[in-house]
């Protein structure tokens, strides 16, 4: 009976229109128009906007008064408040419309037809991330286009996912495997320092960070191998299919939340995402022929196209899943790391200070005669303060890259939330919150040196005031692997070279958050080798 409120009303308004003239269709019409347009203002005027007036009134009428609304800004009748996230800045205007609701524990807004809430507060981001409630992911129409629902990222939480995430963590984020990659590592590092040092000019390093993760990741899935030095037409090709790919997944579509405008495909994001998936399909499949194709001997120099043609049983995947899965993995792996990367690199040439710490440290831990080896990292302390400050003030994923999904109603911070909300966590906020940090916008690694006695802070998941990999059953599988190639790709790189600002295009610390949040202006640097026998 609730779900159809305004049509028996509209019927009744109509049904007193005895004789069907002219002027009672007039009349009819413009008694429905006016009928919906009140329906629109009264779902508008709920707090958090039309999206959840529409669930108040029409989905739940019976919530008792006792359940007050979550504080949140309205925004436009219909579309609620799609500026928001179709903002280059979404982390920064949502920060400020939680900061004038004063809505920071939990603020609601619609995108369209579309619940959300989202928090600035850790305490609120732990109950929400660490809740089994949460453990979904809304999917896009461009994930879905993609195949990504059929990978980690965006599969439903289930027995699917479930065997995803344990393959992937036993034959590709375990410690022994992370290890076993330290020499592809080392090589790529080695090809990074040479090229950087053909560079007499300022120059930027956006290009090549991304084509070092690429190939990085490639070995690793793939068990292909390229020069860094070197265009490869394939490697190229697959860098062309991953940009695409980012650029879809980073736009902010807005028939994913008006269902009316779906058909127009307004964006054309339904059209670019039907050109890409052949495309991947071709390049992937070959991969995986070629695997077929071949015997191996050695488990260790197994890939992961290797370790997917291995499974038995239950765990056997498809040749359409194992070719998303393995497309996830190379499109997760690769931007994330080079923006990172990017980041921290225009710190430190931001704060020289900085720099000769890290140098003094390099120096005592390593020694001028050689290059940094893994094995270094954990003599050093200061370095990895300030990979923990970078990640503070520059979260590659802001907004934590992919929302979550409600699979149950539920209650967060005392308010009801229903089945079906999507919930959001803006991490850039809670690392910068004064009430949680000292000084929060300065840039001061000493804050992460663990004292004697003190136990290091961990930026992994179990301290929500930093959770940059997010946190609970969806956090990133990706992390230690991924902190453990910027680290050590930074320690090479810093040990090698002086690292100067450009003086024609100086540090700029503008962002833009894309499917990562960017530098605006890509970093450029001069560097200058400090070891005689690089
Ligand atoms: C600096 C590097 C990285 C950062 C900052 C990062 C960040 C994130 C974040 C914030 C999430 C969402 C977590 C949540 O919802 O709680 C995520 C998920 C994910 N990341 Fe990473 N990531 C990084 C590297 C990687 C790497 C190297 C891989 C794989 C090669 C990877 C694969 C994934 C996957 C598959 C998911 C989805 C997990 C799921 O839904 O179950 N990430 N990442």
């Amino acid at each position: 009976m609730s779900s159809n409120i305004e049509s028996v009303w509209v019927f009744a308004l109509v049904s007193k229109c005895r004789v069907f003239s002219q002027e009672s269709i007039v009349c009819s019409i413009l008694i429905v128009a006016l009928a919906w347009l009140v329906i629109i203002l009264v779902y508008w005027a709920h707090p958090g906007g039309p999206a959840w007036g529409k669930y108040r009134f029409k989905k739940c009428p019976s919530l008792s008064s006792a359940n007050k609304p979550i504080p949140g800004p309205r925004g436009l009748p219909l579309i609620g408040s799609m500026n928001l996230m179709a903002s280059s800045l979404a982390h920064h205007l949502i920060a400020s419309h939680a900061q004038t609701c004063k809505a920071k524990r939990l603020m609601a807004f619609s995108l369209g037809d579309t619940r959300v809430i989202i928090t600035c507060n850790s305490d609120v981001a732990r109950e929400i991330l660490n809740s089994s409630v949460f453990a979904d992911r809304p999917v896009k129409e461009s994930a879905y286009s993609l195949m990504f629902n059929r990978a980690i990222g965006f599969a439903h939480y289930g027995v699917y996912w479930r065997t995803l995430r344990r393959i992937a963590t036993t034959h590709l984020f375990c410690p022994k495997q992370i290890k076993g990659a330290e020499g592809q590592r080392h090589t790529i590092a080695s090809e990074m320092v040479t090229l950087f040092a053909r560079n007499n000019q300022s120059f930027r390093v956006r290009e090549l960070l991304r084509r070092a993760s690429l190939y990085n990741m490639m070995v690793s899935i793939f068990g292909q191998k390229y020069k860094l030095d070197s265009m490869n037409e394939e490697v190229e090709q697959l860098r062309a299919l991953v940009d695409e790919g980012y650029d879809l997944l980073g736009t902010f579509n807005w028939s994913d939340h008006l269902p009316w405008l779906a058909d127009f495909d307004p964006q054309k994001i339904r059209v670019r995402c039907s050109n890409l998936v052949p495309k991947v399909n071709c390049f992937v499949s070959r991969i995986i022929a070629e695997h077929r194709g071949r015997a191996r001997t050695n488990a260790e120099s197994r890939d992961f196209v290797d370790v997917l043609l291995s499974l038995q049983g239950a765990d056997q995947l498809s040749d359409s899943d194992m070719i998303a899965v393995l497309w996830e993995m190379i499109f997760r792996g690769t931007d994330t790391v080079a923006v990172l990367i990017e980041w921290i690199l225009a710190r430190i040439v931001l704060h020289p200070d900085v720099l000769s710490r890290v140098h003094d440290e390099l120096d005592k831990v390593v020694g001028r005669s050689r290059a940094v080896d893994e094995s270094d990292l954990t003599n050093m302390v200061y370095l990895p303060a300030v990979i923990k400050e970078v990640l503070r003030l520059h979260p590659p994923g802001p907004l934590l890259s992919w929302a979550r999904l409600a699979i149950t109603d539920t209650t967060i911070d005392g308010y009801h939330v229903p089945k079906g909300t999507t919930a959001m966590v803006n991490m850039w906020a809670i690392t910068r919150d004064p009430q949680e940090w000292a000084d929060p916008l300065e840039f001061m690694p000493d804050r992460f040196v663990t004292k004697e006695g003190e136990v290091e802070f961990s930026v992994l998941g179990s301290d929500l005031r930093l959770a940059p990999f997010g946190s609970g059953r969806r956090t990133c599988p990706g992390k230690n692997l991924g902190l453990t190639t910027v680290t050590f790709w930074v320690a090479s790189l810093v040990h090698e070279f002086e690292w100067l600002a450009s003086e024609e295009n100086p540090v700029d610390l503008s962002e833009v958050l894309k499917l990562s949040c960017e530098m605006v202006n890509p970093l450029c640097v001069n560097v200058r080798p400090r070891r005689t026998a690089p």
